[in-house]
């Protein structure tokens, strides 16, 4: 895991309904475990930073206490600058502990004249973990060399302090640890550190389902891309999108805009010139090329696969009709497209055109079916009633395994499927059956994916969004809403909730 990985599923278990304190609480109980396991009584001196890695120093402490371990918890700051809510709980309840008889120690240490070297038993690196940045700032630097220049065992909470998470690298100074509790899943950065900084690494479960993992929720929305302030047009995202014809132009319109509103730079449509107007008319903000013709054709294709050249991500289908010649010419340009390696979103009638076989062992590409699409895009026969929700997932899920791409379904709850990665997403309301919501997911899909997003990632998110969105638009407009409506909701649907104000 990297750390990122870890805050979103963090995020998702607190959306889920399971407390960071719950969390903390854990963490500390099973540094104080294996520290258990290690000796049987003696003394602990625990070093504390100001961050959610101090706050598990501080619950260790605790615990400690309650095995028979004298306890002394050096904190490397004042209170005053312990930032995270759950730390600060547990830290205040050790203030109030100093008055019981436990053999309990406090120490604040403002700067590094203050340090002392340590008589203990085992040290408790509670200083630093995931949320490490830039260069080791003073009293945190000299306590990391006194630590290292003492006997004792030392134990490190989550990752050695001075560890980088996501790499192992070493950017200055790190403790030489014994052993490393790290919670919930081993991360990247410890398996690739060097093993005298690790020690030993044990991974302690912390009460976090793997379902957090697996259902999507508002830590996702942590994994957007970061607007660079130095950005310019054209950097974050351009698509082209192929489809809409004299019948139905609604739909590349709709996606095009959802496109927009989740954070792409420019959107281009190639349509039939029957469908030209009518989607211009949509949106200022589209760009929009008609090509002579009633219906998608192969004379476009020149034409087309020019303006494919310039873009990031190719959405196809969206109300492309189900002409023959359309089909010939969905099947042509993604052939194309595949040698020019493109990511490629097939929706709607580009599902019901292109064949499995033309696509199924290319990486870069999201199908974005529903039932029916779906089981008409992989020739299922019989249909497939199962009613146990898990037996559907595995079945759908070795069946999209047909093709090397993405697939995700839509339903009730979206299964998203990718090689043997498997994600759920559960937002949404029945109100979305209106026709255009999912030519706004695959919009949104595009976009996301354009933006830079993993194939993963853009897929799962794009379905939470979308289905946030239609939840905020019906609590607006009921039932009734359209999917015009609901692409107004989508900033909304993108806004990262803060971490301590527990997600409704
Ligand atoms: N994500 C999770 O699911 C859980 C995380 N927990 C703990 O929370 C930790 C992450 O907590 P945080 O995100 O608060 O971050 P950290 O506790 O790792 O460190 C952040 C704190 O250290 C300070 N700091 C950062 N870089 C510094 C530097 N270069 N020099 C000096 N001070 C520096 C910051 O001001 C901040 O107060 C994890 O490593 C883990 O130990 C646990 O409570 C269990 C649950
Ligand atoms: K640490």
């Amino acid at each position: 895991m990297k750390p990122i990985d870890m805050m979103v599923t963090d995020l998702n278990a607190e959306y889920l309904g399971i407390p960071r304190l719950s969390l903390m609480e854990n963490a500390g109980k099973a540094v104080a475990q294996e520290i258990n396991k290690l000796i049987d009584s003696g003394s602990v001196t625990i070093f504390a930073g100001t961050g959610g890695n101090g706050g598990d120093g501080f619950v260790a402490a605790r615990h400690l206490l309650n095995m028979g371990f004298k306890v002394e918890v050096i904190l490397l700051a004042h209170p005053s600058r312990v930032r995270s809510e759950e730390a600060k709980k547990n830290w205040e309840v050790l203030e109030k502990m100093k008055f019981s008889p436990a053999p309990l120690e406090l120490r604040i240490i403002r700067d590094s004249s203050q340090l002392k070297p340590p008589n203990t038993s085992v040290i408790v690196d509670a200083i630093l973990g995931t949320g490490i940045k830039g260069r080791l700032r003073e009293p945190i630097r000299s306590a990391i060399k006194l630590i290292n220049k003492s006997k004792a065992l030392k134990v490190a909470v989550d990752i050695p302090s001075g560890v980088e998470p996501e790499t192992g690298e070493v950017a200055d100074v790190a403790v030489e640890a014994d052993y490393t509790v790290t919670f919930h899943r081993m991360k990247d950065g410890l398996k690739m550190a060097d093993p005298t900084l690790t020690g030993e690494i044990i991974v302690s479960d912390i009460g976090i389902p793997p379902m957090c993992e697996i259902f999507t929720g508002p830590g996702d929305l942590l994994r957007l891309p970061k607007r660079k302030s130095s950005t310019h047009k054209g950097e974050n995202g351009r698509i082209l999108i192929i489809g809409g014809s004299a019948q139905y132009s609604g739909a590349p319109a709709l996606a095009g805009l959802a496109a927009l509103k989740s954070g792409a730079d420019l959107v281009t449509i190639a349509c039939p010139e029957s469908a030209m107007i009518p989607i211009k008319s949509y949106s200022l903000d589209l760009i929009v090329k008609g090509f002579p013709g009633d219906h998608i054709n192969t004379k476009m294709l020149k034409g087309m696969l020019k303006m494919v050249e310039r873009v990031d991500c190719i959405l196809i289908g969206c109300g492309g009709g189900l002409e023959p010649e359309t089909g010939d010419a969905f099947d042509l340009l993604v052939q194309e497209i595949m040698k020019m390696g493109k990511p490629i979103v097939i929706d709607a009638d580009g599902l019901k055109l292109i064949k499995k076989d033309t696509i199924k062992d290319y990486h870069n590409i999201i199908l974005t079916p529903h039932e029916g699409e779906f089981k008409k895009f992989f020739s299922l026969k019989s249909p497939i009633i199962i009613k146990d929700f898990k037996e559907k997932v595995t079945a759908y899920h070795s069946i999209a395994n047909n093709i090397k791409g993405l697939v995700l379904l839509k339903g009730p709850v979206d299964m998203i499927f990718q090689g043997e990665k498997v994600r759920l997403n559960t937002t949404g309301t029945p109100g979305m059956t209106v026709g255009g919501t999912g030519d706004c997911l695959a919009g949104i899909t595009a976009s996301l994916w354009a933006q830079g997003l993993s194939t993963m990632d853009a897929a799962a998110l794009a379905a939470f969004i979308n289905g946030r969105a239609g939840e905020l638009a019906e609590e607006e407009y009921g039932y009734g809403f359209t999917a015009s409506e609901m692409i107004d909701f989508i900033p909304r649907a993108m806004s990262i909730p803060s971490t301590t104000s527990g997600i409704t």
